[in-house]
């Protein structure tokens, strides 16, 4: 069980398996004063998972320059390697960490087991790639990777002719029997749990013999700029992607080009940043801020905007300065639920209520975001009601106390940015960041280091 110095959270994503408790909370740092501070971050995790699968099916080697170095990519790494696909550390000019070049085999081999962590770009994106090898693959997690929705990519690749063995019906573990190719063709897909069952079919889609028309089904379709995001790697590789209808997508079978990409700078982890601003009335700017992007991350300039900063980009330099007050808000976040937990944990310091919808889809992420909010923020003695698609925030004083991150980097960040603002918060699993941000806690100290003059 979790052990708690405060009170044991009501909402255990574990079920009675829960993870050993920890002994060692990362105290989150309170603001003394206003902060003023230029960030600099690491690669996408989303840019660098997509562009090392496309390497892997490309028809040439490949160079990532700046990609991301964190759980979640090494998780694709291995992937990868394991399916015998040749991926090299070569030097870059990137602040945090080497260039990769990848080198496609011949064909790919099977006969491995893949560790998926609780990365949902390896499990969803890799097993139309183990079809495509020779022989089997096993896939699995972390113990709640198990919970994470997987029968889309099951039944989806039966409906390609794949033969997948799942004895958990829908889940992790599974066992894909890759027989060198995938027939393809049509099929219909319920991907409104996730956008990255269709991303994943639409990466590989172009290796199947008869390529693939794919139709989503469900009735709502979240986080649609990442199919974009997808879309557009997919084009930058000579790979076009005919959508002829909303949630209707025709690839042809062909070449994947090979390529040397520059991956953009995390944009969704330059959210708690860039709310820092807010909570403390101050002003941070993150560097290399891309003019034109698919990330989702680029929307925080509305939705910070709305909360009632002033936000400025110039050249590739984001600004974000406090206004006034933090202000409540309504937002529809069905685009973009990787920024809910931050804007949600900025909310509760706001001087209004705040509705944040549209986030039915954030349950199946790392943890149930929508429930581990409403327990942790409640822990905290704030005022969080659950709504079937979202959270609504009314304000209230909160207090210091533990904040259970559920093995889950954002919902870890988002205790550490209320933590800035109400003394005592304590975080229990602060290197749960290191799925797509090891380097989390160095740069919020580094956000919070004392300035003999503010930079702005
Ligand atoms: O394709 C991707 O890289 C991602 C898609 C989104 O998933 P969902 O559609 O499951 O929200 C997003 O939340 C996740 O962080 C990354
Ligand atoms: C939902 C997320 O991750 P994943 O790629 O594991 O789905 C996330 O990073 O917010």
């Amino acid at each position: 069980m979790l052990i708690s110095k405060y009170s044991a959270p009501e909402f255990n994503p574990y079920g009675d398996d829960s993870p050993e408790g920890t002994d060692d909370a990362w105290s989150a740092p309170t603001a003394a004063s206003p902060v003023s501070a230029v960030v600099s971050l690491p690669g996408s995790k989303s840019l660098t998972n997509r562009e090392l699968v496309l390497a892997a099916l490309a028809d040439g080697p490949s160079v990532l320059r700046s990609p991301l170095w964190s759980r979640d990519s090494e998780l694709m790494i291995e992937a990868l390697r394991s399916l015998d696909v040749v991926i090299e550390k070569i030097p870059g000019d990137g602040a945090f960490g080497d260039d990769l070049r990848i080198t496609p085999p011949a064909e790919l081999a099977g006969s491995t087991t893949i560790d998926c962590g609780l990365a949902g770009t390896v499990m969803r994106f890799v097993p139309p790639l183990a079809g495509l090898a020779l022989g089997p693959t096993t896939f699995d997690g972390d113990e709640y990777a198990r919970k994470r929705p997987m029968s889309t990519t099951i039944t989806s690749l039966r409906a390609l002719g794949v033969d997948v063995n799942d004895d958990r019906s829908g889940s992790l573990p599974f066992t894909v029997h890759g027989t060198g190719t995938i027939v393809g063709g049509e099929i219909e897909i319920d991907a409104s749990s996730s956008s990255q069952f269709v991303s994943g079919l639409l990466l590989s889609a172009a290796r199947f013999e008869d390529g693939l028309h794919l139709r989503h089904t469900g009735e709502r379709l979240p986080s649609l700029p990442h199919i974009d995001m997808t879309i557009q790697a997919l084009a930058a590789r000579g790979i076009v992607v005919e959508s002829p209808t909303v949630g209707e997508w025709v690839v042809d079978h062909g070449p994947i080009a090979a390529r040397d990409v520059d991956i953009e700078p995390d944009l969704s982890n330059a959210a708690p940043f860039l709310a820092a601003a807010l909570v403390t009335g101050g002003a941070v700017a993150i560097t290399g801020w891309p003019t034109s992007t698919t990330q989702v991350g680029a929307t925080l300039i509305e939705h910070l905007a709305a909360f009632g900063a002033d936000v400025e980009l110039v050249g590739d330099r984001l600004t974000v300065t406090a206004g006034e007050s933090i202000r409540g808000v309504e937002l529809d976040l069905s685009e973009g639920g990787e920024l809910a937990p931050t804007l949600i944990a900025l909310a509760t310091l706001a001087d209004g209520p705040s509705e944040i919808t549209g986030i039915g889809h954030i349950r199946h992420h790392e943890t149930d975001r929508i429930a581990a909010l409403v327990a942790e923020i409640t822990g905290l003695g704030g005022t969080a009601i659950e709504l079937e698609d979202g959270i609504r925030i009314e304000p209230a004083p909160l207090h210091g106390g533990l904040w259970h991150a559920y093995a889950d980097h954002r919902i870890a960040t988002a205790g550490a940015l209320i933590g800035l603002a109400v003394e005592g918060v304590e975080v229990d699993d602060i290197q749960s960041t290191s799925k797509t941000l090891p380097q989390f806690v160095d740069l919020w100290n580094g956000l919070l280091a004392p300035r003999p003059e503010p930079l702005f």
